[in-house]
């Protein structure tokens, strides 16, 4: 096992911009420890998602290295599963068939996978609904499956951009609950983006701050709030402190430095 589950190490990406480069990504360099839970926000396009996306595989690499358990990217791989704001379920298909189907890929029997996806289910509270068509599922319940479903790919690394983005208030604090839960029973290293300070305090081992032009890394601050995480602690003195620590490093930014 790699105490180094995600480790980005000076990295850098730039896209075309007219007949200039833009630098969406300048240096950033991060390790996050397996089975660590890290929160990361910062201003719109600080390139969060970018960071995300190349971790993921999804985004070609820029310069630097992003390695997982020591091994460099290269493309998305089973290891890690991602999960965006969309839930991107198939609407044909019932809860229990949106979970087995990343399955699919895996070299395993029909009868393990529906194994594996019923247990998915189970963590995610959503055993009643696991013959329901997404059609017929509030947004909440469309989350829990989504998750469901990298879950039951069994990867090591979760990579979440902004997963709760588009639920109200109440549905994302009890998600948020749920995922925690989720995530005592079966530790995964996870990675999750989001503009909610709350969220991300209280989700965190740690929350990243990150800065726009360039996008970088502004600020580590670490959470030490005992998990399970509870209502008492999101009220209590200590998490104000944090929230208002991480409130300050995103919406009271020194400007970066002058380029020389
Ligand atoms: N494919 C692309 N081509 C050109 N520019 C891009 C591309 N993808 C991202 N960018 C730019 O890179 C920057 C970072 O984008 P990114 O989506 O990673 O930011 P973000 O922090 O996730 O933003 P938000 O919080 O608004 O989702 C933005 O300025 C964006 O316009």
């Amino acid at each position: 096992m790699n105490s180094k589950k995600i480790s980005f190490q000076g990295v850098s990406k730039s896209f075309p911009l007219k007949d200039t480069d833009f630098v969406a990504l300048s240096e950033v360099s991060l390790d996050i420890a397996d089975r660590e839970f890290v929160t990361v926000v910062g201003p719109s396009g600080c390139g969060k998602s970018t960071l995300m996306g190349m971790a993921a595989g999804l985004i070609d690499p820029g310069t630097g290295q992003i390695l997982i358990d020591g091994r460099p990217v290269a493309g998305p791989g089973p290891d890690r599963g991602v999960i965006f704001q969309q839930y991107a379920l198939f609407p044909w298909l019932t809860v229990r068939k949106n979970v087995e189907f990343g399955l699919k890929l895996s070299a395993i029997s029909p009868e393990e996978r529906r194994g594996r996806a019923q247990r998915a289910i189970d963590l995610v509270g959503l055993a009643d609904f696991a013959d329901a068509l997404p059609k017929t599922l509030s947004g909440g319940m469309k989350q829990r499956c989504a998750i469901a479903r990298a879950y039951a790919v069994n990867p090591e690394v979760l990579l979440m951009d902004e997963p709760f983005g588009a639920l109200d208030a109440l549905t994302r604090v009890q998600l948020q609950d749920q995922l925690l839960r989720t995530w005592s029973q079966e530790r995964r290293t996870v990675m999750f983006i989001t503009h909610d300070v709350d969220e991300a305090v209280y989700l965190a081992n740690r929350v990243v701050v990150m800065a726009a032009r360039p996008g970088r890394i502004y600020k580590v601050i670490d959470v030490d709030l005992p998990y399970p995480r509870t209502e008492e602690i999101r009220l209590s003195p200590e998490f104000g402190r944090i929230r208002n620590e991480v409130w300050h490093s995103v919406y009271h930014q020194a400007p970066a430095a002058p380029a020389a």
